[in-house]
């Protein structure tokens, strides 16, 4: 996959300053934005947070989920260190789209767990491709990161792209009644690390 750039700008958020840098996959024409805070292309570890769209966690505040406020947790962490870069891909649901998120929130409300939902549609558990990051850390000039994830497979599949996972820091959140069994079943079937949590 490769990334062109287009454009950077400003982005005031309630963290504080980031600047937001543009790219378009043009394989698929999607469109990935990084929202970077400090020096980050001097060679020095970045703290960092590769973070897949999550439509209805990240902005219409569901609770079936844990993305929105890990999305928020990671900005305010990089925030408070003055320095780092969070990359927002457009992988909705794991890679399946929204459409078909729904779909599986469907068969979720009827029984299935998060990894089953996705097999009944004839999916695989994680659909996810992170090839385009290895552009877009080229682009800024990373090398290596300190990554805020609870997922090691997330880990490994950024080290296939080149860069160097020096730390991986956890990302907990409180769980609520309508996403403990979604963190249940990530713990259980797709490998998240929860430490301290039962
Ligand atoms: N198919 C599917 N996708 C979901 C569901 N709930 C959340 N997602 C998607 O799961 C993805 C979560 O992305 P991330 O938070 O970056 O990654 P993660 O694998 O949870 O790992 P962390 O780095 O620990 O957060 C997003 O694309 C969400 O849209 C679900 O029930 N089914």
């Amino acid at each position: 996959m490769s990334a062109r750039y287009v454009e950077s700008s400003r982005l005031p958020t309630a963290w504080g300053d980031f600047d937001m840098h543009g790219f378009e996959d043009v394989d698929t024409n999607k469109e990935h934005v990084v929202l970077t805070m400090g020096e980050v292309g001097n060679g020095e570890p970045v703290l960092a947070r590769v973070h897949s769209e999550c439509l209805t966690g990240d902005a219409l505040f569901s609770m079936r989920c844990d993305c929105g406020n890990q999305l928020q947790a990671a900005l305010q962490a990089i925030a408070e260190e003055g320095r780092g870069a969070l990359f927002y891909l457009r992988q909705e649901g794991r890679g399946i789209g929204l459409l078909n998120k729904i779909k599986a929130y469907k068969l979720q409300d009827a029984g299935a767990d998060t990894v089953e939902a996705n097999e009944q549609l004839g999916f695989g558990a994680d659909m996810r491709d992170y090839s385009i990051l290895k552009p877009m850390f080229e682009h800024l000039n990373i090398q290596s990161v300190r990554l805020m994830t609870n997922n090691p497979r997330k880990v490994n599949a950024i080290e296939e792209q080149g860069i160097d996972v020096v730390e991986r820091i956890p990302l907990h959140t409180d769980s609520n009644p309508h996403n403990e069994k979604y963190l249940r079943t990530k713990a259980g079937k797709l490998g998240h690390m929860f430490e301290g949590r039962e």
